[in-house]
């Protein structure tokens, strides 16, 4: 098993270059499943594992995929087998956005329940209804869904209960070969629907109303592969910008969007945080003393419930009260039992969590719960006193490139090593000293 092992006390500085988003990628990909004729070519790829899995599951699916330099390359002409199964959804949830390309090519796709995951039991019902409204009938067995359509998908006019990220992609890639006109109301208006958008109209589809709650998508007959490059990842550029404030730290996040950030930038000013728009990126430098805020997690344009468990690293070291509520998902506070080990006193009330800073932050033995815990507690480790090491690496690993690497290259003590090698792997000069302490 790996660790990373981090020691507190390093002011950040430099820049760091943001990946492609991850949840950009994964879609995206999906919806090169449309294309009956000529390839994809996707570009500023991460190498994460997420998009490994996604790979495969688009192999299984009779697809060639390759992937080098950053740059996925998907040919889906041949005939298109409809199964995605466990092994893959088990993995990666994001494997379920393959249902509505699937359905539409085909006019069936059989995928693995997905089931919960540890921030919550994440239902897929609005993505199913949609399915349904354009003519498919689903049904449920022997832990598969199984969506078919006799003839060829209908556009209808379907209203979101929520506005899902996964409901709203997964029912424009199955409305952009449907017959007819499809209008999704209460869709998401996160960036990434935008981008995936984008890719389908670039496929010559036909979308518009992206990034608003109501999308307008007039099915066409066939779609091609089409050559598209996936916007920087918010929550990398806005995990970059929350280690360079809860180290007082002076970084350039290069390639972060603005725009795309507007209530993470709102709240980190109102911390006390400077940040400074540039072109192609932003700087951001933290303070000597950060102020208590309080937080509500919501769909876009709201706080993006993937900053939240960092936002709860940088908030322990807030001056006063601070309260975060999450509203997205029901059970995305398992990170608070890990911060609790690093010396920290958190209160749940229900959705929310109350903290009054500045905590004294101590090194510890901790896990990483999920995707985002990992690289919150790595925050918290930054400016903890002492060693923290984190494991269950997997999850970090889902949505972040390099990620210790990055940190070091900004000042951070900080390595990567095997567990039963924490010595002798360890490549840190400055840290080798006293890595046992
Ligand atoms: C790969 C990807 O892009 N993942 C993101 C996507 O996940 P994902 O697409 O799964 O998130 P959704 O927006 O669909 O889910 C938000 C909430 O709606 C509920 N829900 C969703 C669909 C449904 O049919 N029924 C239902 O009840 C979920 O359980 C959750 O409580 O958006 C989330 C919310 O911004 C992010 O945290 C994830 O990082
Ligand atoms: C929850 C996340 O991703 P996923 O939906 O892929 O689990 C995330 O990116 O923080």
């Amino acid at each position: 098993m790996e660790k990373i092992i981090v020691r507190g006390g390093h002011k950040l500085s430099g820049t760091v270059k943001v990946e492609g988003a991850k949840n950009s990628v994964l879609p995206v990909i999906a919806a090169t499943l449309l294309a009956s004729k000529g390839k994809s070519v996707i570009r500023d790829v991460p190498t994460l594992s997420d998009v490994y899995t996604i790979n495969e599951v688009l192999r299984h699916l009779n697809c060639q995929v390759k992937f080098e330099n950053n740059t996925v390359t998907v040919d889906a002409s041949e005939e298109l087998f409809v199964e995605a199964p466990f092994e893959y959804v088990r993995k990666m949830r994001a494997s379920v956005l393959v249902m509505g390309s699937l359905l539409a090519r085909t006019g069936k796709a059989r995928v693995a329940l997905p089931g919960g995951c540890a921030i919550g039991s994440r239902p897929i019902d609005q993505h199913l209804k949609g399915f349904e409204a354009m003519g498919a009938v689903v049904r449920v067995e022997n832990g598969f869904i199984e969506a078919e359509v006799t003839k060829r998908l209908k556009g209808a006019k379907i209203y979101l209960d929520f506005p899902s990220v996964g409901a709203t992609e997964n029912i424009m890639m199955a409305a952009a070969l449907a017959e007819g006109t499809t209008v999704l109301e209460n869709s998401a208006k996160e960036p990434e629907i935008v981008d995936l958008a984008n890719l389908i109209n670039a496929m010559g589809g036909k979308v518009v109303g992206a990034g608003t709650e109501t999308i307008r998508i007039e099915g066409v007959e066939e779609l091609h592969g089409a050559d598209h490059t996936i916007i920087p990842d918010r929550i990398e550029a806005g995990t970059f910008m929350v280690a360079a404030a809860i180290t007082g730290g002076d970084v350039f996040v290069q390639g972060a969007v603005p725009e795309h950030m507007s209530s993470l930038i709102a709240k980190l000013k109102e911390m006390g945080v400077q940040i400074t728009e540039e072109d192609n990126g932003v700087r951001v430098v933290g303070p000597e003393k950060l102020k208590a805020v309080d937080i509500k997690t919501m769909p876009h344009p709201g706080f993006p419930t993937d900053m939240q468990s960092q936002m709860m690293a940088l908030l322990l070291k807030a001056e006063g009260t601070s309260m975060i509520t999450e509203t997205v998902f029901e059970n995305r506070f398992m990170h608070v039992e890990e911060f609790r080990r690093m010396n920290v006193n958190i209160k749940i009330e229900g959705r929310s969590v109350i903290m009054n800073g500045p905590a004294d932050i101590q090194g510890a033995e901790v896990a990483a719960t999920d995707l985002r815990a990992a690289a919150a507690l790595i925050l918290a480790g930054l400016v903890g006193e002492g060693y923290t090491r984190v494991t269950e690496l997997k999850h970090l690993d889902r949505g972040y490139v390099n990620f210790h690497g990055k940190l070091a290259s900004l000042g951070a003590d900080i390595i990567r090593v095997k567990e039963e090698a924490e010595v002798s792997e360890a490549s840190s000069e400055k840290m080798i000293t006293d890595i046992n302490a």
